[in-house]
């Protein structure tokens, strides 16, 4: 489903949460081979800045994809730009929001600009973002 492009209108909302759990992030860490010692929960090195092993950004930022692939627009699109700003750690077993807002749309081009906002269970800000998209046409 999702919408056309000339279904969206700025100020267009929509929200997905997930918790990321310790299975995902050794899941994200053989797909990437990203094996820093922040995520690992026997390591010491976090411990005197973070209160838990951290949730990779690349895994966190996912939520984001997964609100542009099932919800806004939902439809088949490819990402331009990505420029995220990661204010606060995401730790495992976080639950957190990913709110995407779309903030301007180029018909004649089909790309369209959203602001992203993550923030956990507790409300902080985590991910402070913007993205833009090209949103395919759909075939007739
Ligand atoms: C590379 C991989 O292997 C590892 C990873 O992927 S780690 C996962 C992704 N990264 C994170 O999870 C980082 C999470 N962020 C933090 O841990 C914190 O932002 C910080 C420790 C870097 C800073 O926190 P803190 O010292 O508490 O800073 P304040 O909140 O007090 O803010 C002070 C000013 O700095 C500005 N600021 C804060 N964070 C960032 C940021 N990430 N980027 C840019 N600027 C940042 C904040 O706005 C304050 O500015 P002001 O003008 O003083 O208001």
């Amino acid at each position: 489903m999702g919408y056309l492009l000339t279904e969206l209108s700025i100020g267009q909302t929509a929200q997905l949460q997930r918790t990321f759990t310790e299975a995902d992030v050794l899941a994200c860490q053989v797909l990437t081979h990203d094996y820093s010692p922040v995520y690992n929960p026997d390591e010491e090195v976090w411990r005197v800045n973070y209160e838990r092993p951290i949730v990779p950004g690349l895994l966190a930022e996912g939520l984001i994809h997964q609100v542009v692939s099932e919800k806004l627009p939902g439809a088949a699109c490819i990402l331009l730009q990505k420029e995220v700003i990661f204010y606060h750690p995401v730790y495992t077993n976080d639950k957190i929001t990913a709110e995407l807002e779309v903030i301007d749309i180029n018909k004649e081009r089909s790309w369209v600009t959203q602001k992203v906002t993550c923030f956990n269970q507790v409300g902080n800000e985590v991910i402070r973002g913007q993205i833009v998209l090209f949103v395919l046409p759909k075939e007739d």
